[in-house]
């Protein structure tokens, strides 16, 4: 009996071919930028090292004043680094845009209101010197109805969709939102990631900043979760919702000793991630708060044990408090 090889898996592009071999989509190494003012400096970025391999659809999820934006401008070469190094498709940045391979929807501006949608995908193929057809764009961004419609009175989820058909026209390795839907209501929002989805199953790498979690969990692949300036958790959105997912076990122990015996004893328990004294009161942040529950009962002489959920919005405030703390 004779075998013939497997078949290749089929890759839905090119791109994706080129994917395994390719210097990653994006590079940041010690990453810094801190901006001067008559007020004094602020480090806005802080030592931030990410890969981004290429093919990966990224949420880039922080508070206000993480550091999104400043990092997304030095990826798109607007802004240099204080310190550190961005490589971008294994180039400079400025190289990577120059040569159409990385494209944005940012929140604001780079529309003419007087222009139709159809004029606006045109005229953004003539500055890259190619005449395309618009409808194609415009039907990729899920917004072929609205060719003949003037900018001015489209809505602002509209208005980021045609963003997007623009970002497509130059066929960008490398995509990059900054909080794109900010503004959108539901249904807006919905539509504009179900397009950016559709788009990014060809293989294309998307990076996009948003404050939120319920977004960077439907759809992203990985979540980059910033805070003061630094990555403080990075996985699927599954495994960084494990991470924020815990409880906090409460109780009180009242003499100093027994207490701070207590506290050095928790943190050698399995999923403790942190122990905070408050008066003669332990805070315990736990994913296991059995476990923890049971140590106060039976091994110590805790009283007044409480347990309580964190929701995801809880989580994300101590992640990034912790960050702050440290
Ligand atoms: N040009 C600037 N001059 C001085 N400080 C700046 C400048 N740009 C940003 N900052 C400061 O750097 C920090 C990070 O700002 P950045 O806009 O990158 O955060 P962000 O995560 O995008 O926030 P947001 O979610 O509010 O948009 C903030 O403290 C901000 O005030």
């Amino acid at each position: 009996m004779s075998t013939s090889p497997a078949p290749a898996a089929a890759l839905p592009t090119a791109r994706a071919s080129a994917r395994a071999s390719a210097a990653p989509a994006v590079e940041l190494r010690g990453l810094v930028k801190e901006f001067r003012s008559p007020s004094g400096s602020v480090r806005a970025v802080d030592g931030l090292d990410l890969r981004i391999e290429r093919g990966e659809v990224v949420a880039f999820l922080g508070p206000n004043g993480a550091g999104k934006t400043t990092t997304i401008d030095m990826v798109l070469g607007l802004a240099a680094p204080t310190s550190g190094t961005v490589a971008v498709l294994g180039g400079t940045p400025e190289a990577a845009v120059a040569a159409g391979r990385v494209a944005a929807v940012m929140q604001t501006g780079g529309l003419l209101r007087d222009l139709t949608v159809g004029e606006t995908v045109g005229l953004t193929g003539a500055l890259f010197g190619r005449d395309v057809d618009p409808a194609a764009y415009l039907a990729r961004a899920g917004i072929a109805d609205l060719a003949d419609r003037l900018v001015a009175k489209c809505s602002g989820g509209q208005q980021q969709r045609l963003r997007f058909a623009m970002a497509l026209v130059p066929d960008p390795d490398l995509l990059v939102l900054d909080e794109p839907t900010t503004g959108m209501d539901v249904e807006g929002r919905r539509e504009f990631w179900a397009a950016i989805r559709a788009d990014a199953a060809g293989g294309r790498t998307v990076v996009f900043a948003t404050h939120y979690l319920d977004e960077a969990d439907a759809y992203a692949d990985r979540v980059v979760m910033v805070s003061h300036g630094r990555v403080v958790a990075d996985g699927t959105a599954a495994e960084v919702k494990a991470l924020a997912s815990g409880r906090v076990v409460s109780a009180e122990i009242d003499d100093d000793a027994t207490r701070a015996h207590a506290v050095g004893a928790l943190r050698r328990l399995g999923a403790v991630e942190s122990v905070e004294e408050r008066g003669v009161r332990l805070i315990v942040h736990t994913a296991d708060s059995d476990a923890v529950a049971r140590h106060l009962l039976t091994a110590t002489p805790a009283r007044d044990v409480e347990i309580t959920s964190r929701n995801l919005e809880d989580a994300f405030v101590a992640l990034t408090t912790e960050a702050s703390a440290r």
